[in-house]
């Protein structure tokens, strides 16, 4: 018999940078574009550090470090095209980190509801969760313009985990950015934050309650992270 013993809890993850390494695709456009515009392309390693604000922050400062104005970064018409770009090549490149799959499976068999909450446009969020097959272990897939305010605002968290069917009073973050040590902050939920995604800033000076150097070990830090809460619990009465 399985042992449901996280049912009640809802984890929610940032996408990029903690689920999928995302990066290759979204900078592969971004370059694209510059090459297009006579620009030089930059370099994956410094690039990465811009995602987690979302498609078009990536594309402003993206093309700001290449020496483009800030009016032509800011262009509508470019944006249009990194949407279309992005879209035809978002799952080319982007795969998964490794332990993802088999750690969303035991944590929904232990009772836990899962939920993407994200600053890449819902859209495009399903549309790459469905193509690397990661869609089907969640409850909801919550982009910015699915709530009222984004991710570092602690509402973005709160109202993904009730759109799931959870309770934001029993949440749990994971992410990788500075956005998502906000929100989980902002919104008064734990927050566990990965050593292998996209910050320009160490990870360690963004506040999370337990960092991890692999996907897998989520679970333990969820148990530690629950272990604390049931004592705090207890010792309140
Ligand atoms: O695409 C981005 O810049 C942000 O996405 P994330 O919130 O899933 O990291
Ligand atoms: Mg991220």
């Amino acid at each position: 018999m399985t042992d449901r013993d996280l049912e009640g809890w809802t984890i929610a993850f940032d996408l990029d940078g903690t689920l999928v390494d995302s990066a290759p695709d979204l900078i592969g456009t971004l370059n694209r574009l510059l090459v297009e515009e006579g620009l030089a392309p930059v370099a994956m390693e410094e690039a990465q550090k811009l995602i987690g604000s979302g498609a078009r922050a990536l594309l402003v400062h993206g093309f700001e470090a290449a020496g483009a104005s800030v009016e032509r970064a800011k262009s509508d018409e470019l944006f249009q095209r990194f949407l279309t770009d992005y879209s035809a090549h978002i799952a080319d490149g982007s795969q998964p980190f490794e332990g993802v799959v088999e750690t969303l499976e035991r944590l929904t068999e232990r009772g836990a509801l899962l939920v993407v909450a994200t600053n890449k446009r819902s859209d495009l969020s399903e549309l790459l969760l469905q193509k690397l097959d990661l869609a089907r272990h969640f409850a909801a897939i919550v982009g910015p313009d699915r709530v009222s305010a984004r991710k570092p605002s602690g509402a973005h968290l709160k109202e993904a985990v009730a759109q799931a069917g959870g309770d934001p009073e029993r949440a749990i973050m994971v992410g990788d950015a500075a956005p998502d040590a906000g929100a989980a902050r902002d919104a008064g939920m734990p927050c566990i934050l990965t050593t292998f995604g996209y910050t320009p800033v160490p990870v360690e000076t963004l506040g999370g309650d337990v960092l991890i150097d692999a996907f897998e070990d989520v679970e333990e830090a969820i148990d530690g992270i629950l272990s604390d809460f049931y004592v705090l619990k207890a010792l309140r009465g």
